[in-house]
């Protein structure tokens, strides 16, 4: 049995830091592992001009422990008004890495969102010219469609269309949850990606259920049945160069998850690493962790490799109950229990 694991040092590509103080209270979780990682632009009000996102950059740094070497690579939120232009000067600037699109009220701020693909063509256009990526939330927001129904149904009625209408633009699909994603992404081309969080892997929707309701458990795209997890498993450690590390760590304080209508999603940071490893373990892929985690990502971004390495070895690590306190308390998944690798640091 293997007992130790060094790889090239892995990128987070979808993550959200929040800002003011839950930032402060997050922020290194992340950092202490990845080299960078795409930082989400759903802030209230939202990221969506190359001067936000600069300023962000500052706090998100400013947020760190002195001499982590940690590179946020920032996203514009995507609106009924961005400007083309705009766009991509802040992209050619290297201020944006790439652009978010939210269908309107999708998901946790996102109620600035695109309401109608039509009126940003000229941003899709610009976008698919320079190569910049596009990020998409991938669920219609139509409330007659079936919440377990609506990634699947959004590859029919948006991803299609936006495919055949741009082919050469190149889409992160992210945090896939259905085998339905898993099989479009894994027949598309080199232009579509998907990011696969540790929670859909670990997961099924049973999760939310297990003997009481399981708010810490809730997060967009919801957790599917069992058989989609399985796909997932099969996709993160199929080796393809079109699926990668996206944690979508998302914290909300626990006030705001364990409440009468509590907020979508999962703190996954603290323990990201340990928890994607021990699905590759199960799955027989160690020799594939390293793709998934360090390389797949970082090329279809068209960006550099890292060059340094983290070293884990296998040995039980408790999960806390929760990390922080007052307003910045928060439940990390696999709370309470034991997982069997450490990041040796
Ligand atoms: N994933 C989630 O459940 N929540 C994310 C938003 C998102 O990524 O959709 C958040 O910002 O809280
Ligand atoms: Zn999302
Ligand atoms: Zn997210």
């Amino acid at each position: 049995m293997t007992q130790r694991l060094t790889i090239r040092t892995p990128d987070d590509w979808h993550v959200h830091l929040r800002d003011g103080a839950m930032l402060a209270a997050v922020a290194d979780a992340t950092a202490r592992q990845f080299g960078r990682a795409i930082v989400m632009p759903n802030l209230a009000p939202p990221v969506t001009t190359a001067a936000m996102a600069r300023a962000y950059r500052d706090r998100i740094v400013a947020a760190l422990p002195s001499g982590r070497r940690f590179t946020p690579l920032m996203t514009c939120y995507l609106t009924d008004t961005a400007d083309a232009a705009a766009i991509i000067d802040g992209y050619e600037q290297g201020v944006f890495a790439a652009c978010k699109l939210y269908p309107a009220n999708a998901t946790t701020n996102s109620a600035h969102g695109v309401t109608d693909l039509s009126a940003i063509r000229p941003v899709f256009e610009a976008m698919q010219r320079t190569g910049m990526p596009l990020l998409i939330h991938g669920e219609v927001t139509d409330r007659a469609v079936d919440i377990f129904d609506r990634e699947a149904v959004f590859i029919d009625r948006v991803l299609v269309p936006l495919r055949r209408d741009f082919p050469e633009l190149r889409i992160v699909l992210e945090h896939i949850t259905t085998e339905q994603a898993a099989a479009f992404v894994a027949a598309g081309d080199d232009m579509m990606a998907a990011t696969i969080t540790p929670h859909h892997l670990h997961i099924n929707r049973n999760a939310m259920f297990d003997g009481g309701i399981r708010p810490h458990a809730y997060c967009l795209p919801v957790a599917k049945r069992e058989a989609h997890r399985l796909a997932l498993r099969r996709a993160a450690t199929s080796g393809s160069p079109r699926f990668f590390l996206g944690t979508d760590s998302a914290p909300h304080a626990r006030g705001a998850k364990e409440s009468d209508c509590g907020c979508a999603g999962i703190f996954n940071a603290p323990f990201a690493l340990e928890s994607y490893l021990e699905v590759f373990d199960e799955e027989g892929a160690l020799d594939r962790f390293e793709g998934f985690a360090s390389e797949h990502g970082a090329r279809f971004y068209g960006l550099p490799l890292n060059d340094g390495t983290v070293t884990f070895e296998r040995a039980p690590t408790v999960v806390p109950t929760a990390i922080g306190s007052g307003e910045t308390e928060v439940v990390p998944f696999h709370a309470g229990e034991t997982l069997g690798w450490r990041l040796v640091d």
